[in-house]
Order: C-alpha cells, then structure tokens, then sequence
C-alpha cells in the first residue's frame, strides 16, 4: 500500500494550482443522471471518488468518458437504477444519486452509507424530505429502497439541522418535480451554490440560491449543459495552513477567495499577511511562527469541518494556546493521537481539543482514517524532525489532486513510496 514519506524543510514557497472541488464535482456529477442530452464538467479533480462516482453512473447505464479535467456523460441509456453496497461503502457521496434517480425515473435502491470514521453520519433528513415529497421509502437489507407514482410532488421542507447532502439531495430532486418545493434551513455551503448554479444552467428553476431559502418550481426535463465546476476550497485552504504553519510564503492559482472568508479571517489571525484578487490568495508570513487561534466549526458561513484538522496542526506548532471545537461531527479528532505521537502538546475535553503549541514536532509513523486528518499528518511532517511515514493514503487520494507534486511544486519534501 502507498505511503506518504515527509522530511521537514524550509518554509513552503511558490506557486500551487487549486484544483475544482470535490465536495462540488460529486454531487454534480450524480446530477449528470437528470441531464436529457449531453452533460459536459470541466475542472473536475482527478481523485478516487471522482473514479468511483463515474463507475456508479457507468453501473447505472450512462455512457461516461473522462478527457484530463473534462467529464461528458450520456444518461440516455440508464436502465439500472441500483447503486450497490461496493460502490457507495467507498464513498459516501453515493447517496446523491438516490434524488436524481428517483426524480427521474421514479425508483432507486441505494445502499445505506453507514458509518464512517468521523461520526455516525445518517440519512433521515435525506428520506425525510423525499417522503414529503411523496416517495414510499423503506429500508431492507442495508438498502434505501424509493418508489414513487409518476413526478415526486412539490412540497414545503424544513429542514431539523443544516445538511449539506440532504439539501443537495431535496434540490436535486425537486427540480423535477410537479409544483413548487421550498426548502427551509438549507445549507449555504459554496458547493451547495455550485450545484444549484448547474442545475439552472440544465434549465432547472431555483430561486434563493445561496441563502438558507431555496424555492424550486419543478420543470418537467432538464438538459445537459457545460459547466466548470468550483476551485475547492479545501484544498486551497489545506496548502494556506501548510505555508503558515512553515512560516512560508505561497501563491494559490485558479482559487475562490470568496468561498474561504472565515478560513482567511482566521489565517490572518495567526499573523498571515494574505492577499486576494478574483481567483488567486497569497500568503506571506514573513518568516514568523503562527500565532495559535480558537476555531469552532459550524455550517457555512462559519468555519468548516474539512479545515479543522489543519487548524489543530497550526496550533501545535504556533506560539500560545488555541481551542479546537467540533460542532458538526461526534468523532472528527482521530488526528490527535497520531499528532500527539509527534510530540504534539494537546488534550481532548469533549468536543473541543485544547492545543499548546510547541516550536518542533518529530516525525513518526503515523496512519489516519479519514481524508482531512490524513492531510493534517502531513503537514505535520513538514515540520517535524526526521521522517514522518503517513499511512494509508488512499484516503489522501480520495480528495487530493497529485498531492506530493504540488507539495514538491513549494519546495515541501513529500514522496510517495511504493
Ligand atoms: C454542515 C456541514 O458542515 N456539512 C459537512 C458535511 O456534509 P455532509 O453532507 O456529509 O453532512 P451533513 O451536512 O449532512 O451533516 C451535518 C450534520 O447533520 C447530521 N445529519 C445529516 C443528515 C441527516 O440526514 N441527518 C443528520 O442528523 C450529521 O450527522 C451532521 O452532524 O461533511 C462534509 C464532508 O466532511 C463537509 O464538506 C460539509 O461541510
Ligand atoms: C469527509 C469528507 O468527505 P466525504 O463526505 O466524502 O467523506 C471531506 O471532504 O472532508
């Protein structure tokens, strides 16, 4: 199995082209089921899930051919409308097929997800919303069986929490349905407005888009379209944290300054000098330690749960102490034993993590279970003396781009070894 090799270095450096999201390019792409003629994605990230999302829609029926970032997709020939516990057990974003599915063809068998490393994560607001909807749903044999009688029927939602999967699933489906549906309690996350954005490029009628308000009144067929999905944020966030914690300097390329605002706020807290234009950030920290921050995660427009393991690493290595805490998921701090393991100064309470910072780490073995923590580790490591051998990569892989090339590309010596 692959692992990440990290030796520590001098401060990162240079330029790093942001790939388009992952967490936009997945539920569009499961969108691609509603498009009645051709669905062309450009930007789209060469990762594991983006892999395994088209092997579903291929499963599915649709004819899918990937050129580098561009992804077309035919869905006139979908006659399956199973997605199978091998697929969706390997990404979680499977679940996103089960609106478009239903939407369109009236009938979906989706495994359940199940849990994951980063907390229990289930689905009840997803079938809750299609059963106003009018879907029968049951569940058997590990299996979100859903039926419906001609259209789903528009219907007035309101959602218990801020979902982003289940908003993307209620929007997805509601735009074929007959009559209006409002959403209430949606999510505002940027991703959120990356799908409904195509969805209206394919012809679907949304209003409120970007606030926590959607009202769809449902058309009855949607076409393809060509759209370039989002920069992600994420990862242009995870490369920020990875320059500050080194005291470097970066330049992020074809990145969203206007999706990462809390994330920036919080940067420039820790002592960054940051920039903007429309799609580049630069970060300077003139050679300086991170100074540690107080981070709480919460839905978009507060900071994001895919940032919070950077955060701990900027902590460990920044002057003073700093409060981690996870509002969005029960079990997102797998990272804080690894990083503990490397010397890192850190104690849990709960749902928040308390963080001394400490000039150096060093380098271990270290293994992460999720994709985030995975990232953390590795940053880590730039910072730690000797070796740091991260783990199990594939999750890295899940939602990384080339990510040893573009550390490579800052000066940061980070390697894939076989
Ligand atoms: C609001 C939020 O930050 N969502 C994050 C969540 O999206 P993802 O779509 O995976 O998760 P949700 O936004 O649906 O979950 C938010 C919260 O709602 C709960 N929930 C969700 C659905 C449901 O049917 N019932 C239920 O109780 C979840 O357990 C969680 O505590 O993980 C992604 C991957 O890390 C992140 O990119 C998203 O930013
Ligand atoms: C946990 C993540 O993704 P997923 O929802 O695909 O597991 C993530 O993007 O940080």
């Amino acid at each position: 199995m692959d692992k990440l090799s990290i030796q520590s270095g001098g401060p990162l450096a240079g330029t790093v082209v942001i790939s388009g999201a992952k967490n936009a390019a997945l539920p569009i792409l499961m969108a691609g089921v509603l498009a009645e003629s051709e669905f062309v994605l450009t930007n789209v990230p060469s990762l594991r899930d983006v892999d395994t999302s088209c092997k579903l829609l291929r499963c599915l029926g649709a004819e899918v051919t990937q050129d580098g970032d561009r992804i077309t997709i035919d869905s006139s020939r979908i006659d399956h409308f199973v997605a199978p516990y091998e697929l969706v057990k390997t990404m979680r974003a499977s679940i996103l097929i089960l609106g478009p599915l239903l939407a369109r063809f009236g009938t979906a068998d989706v495994s359940l997800p199940g849990g994951c490393a980063i907390g229990a994560r289930p689905v009840n607001l997803h079938l809750h919303g299609l059963e106003q909807m009018g879907a029968k749903i049951e569940v058997k044999e590990g299996y979100i069986k859903a039926r419906v009688d001609g259209r789903l029927k528009g219907a007035h939602i309101f959602m218990d929490m801020v979902s982003v999967g289940a908003t993307e699933n209620l929007l997805m489906a509601a735009a074929l349905a007959d009559g209006v549906t409002v959403i209430e309690n949606a999510a505002r996350e940027p991703e959120v407005i990356d799908l409904a954005n195509c969805l209206v490029a394919m012809g679907a009628q949304i209003s409120g888009i970007g606030t926590a308000t959607l009202k769809i009144t449902g058309v009855e067929r949607l076409n393809g379209c060509d759209y370039r999905v989002m920069p992600d944020r994420i990862e242009t966030g995870t490369f920020l944290v990875a320059a500050a914690v080194t005291r470097g300097r970066i330049r992020c390329e074809n990145a969203d300054p206007s999706s990462l605002e809390s994330v920036l706020a919080k940067l420039e807290d820790a002592g960054a000098d940051i920039n903007t234009g429309d799609d580049w950030i630069e970060l300077d920290m003139h050679g300086k330690r991170p100074k540690a921050v107080n981070i709480k995660t919460a839905p978009y427009p507060a900071f994001p749960t895919d940032m919070q393991a950077q955060f701990c690493v900027l902590n460990c290595l920044a002057e003073g102490t700093g409060t981690i805490t996870e509002t969005i998921f029960e079990n997102r701090f797998m990272h804080v034993p690894e990083l503990m393991r490397m010397g890192a100064n850190m104690e849990l309470e709960g749902h928040t993590c308390i963080v001394h910072g400490v000039e150096r780490l060093s380098g271990a073995q270290v293994m992460a279970t999720d994709l985030r923590a995975s990232a953390s580790l590795v940053i880590a490591g730039l910072m730690a003396d000797g070796t740091t051998l991260v783990d199990r990569i594939y999750h890295l892989d899940r939602g990384y781009e080339h990510i040893e090339t573009k550390f490579e590309g800052l000066g940061g010596k980070v390697v894939r070894v076989k």
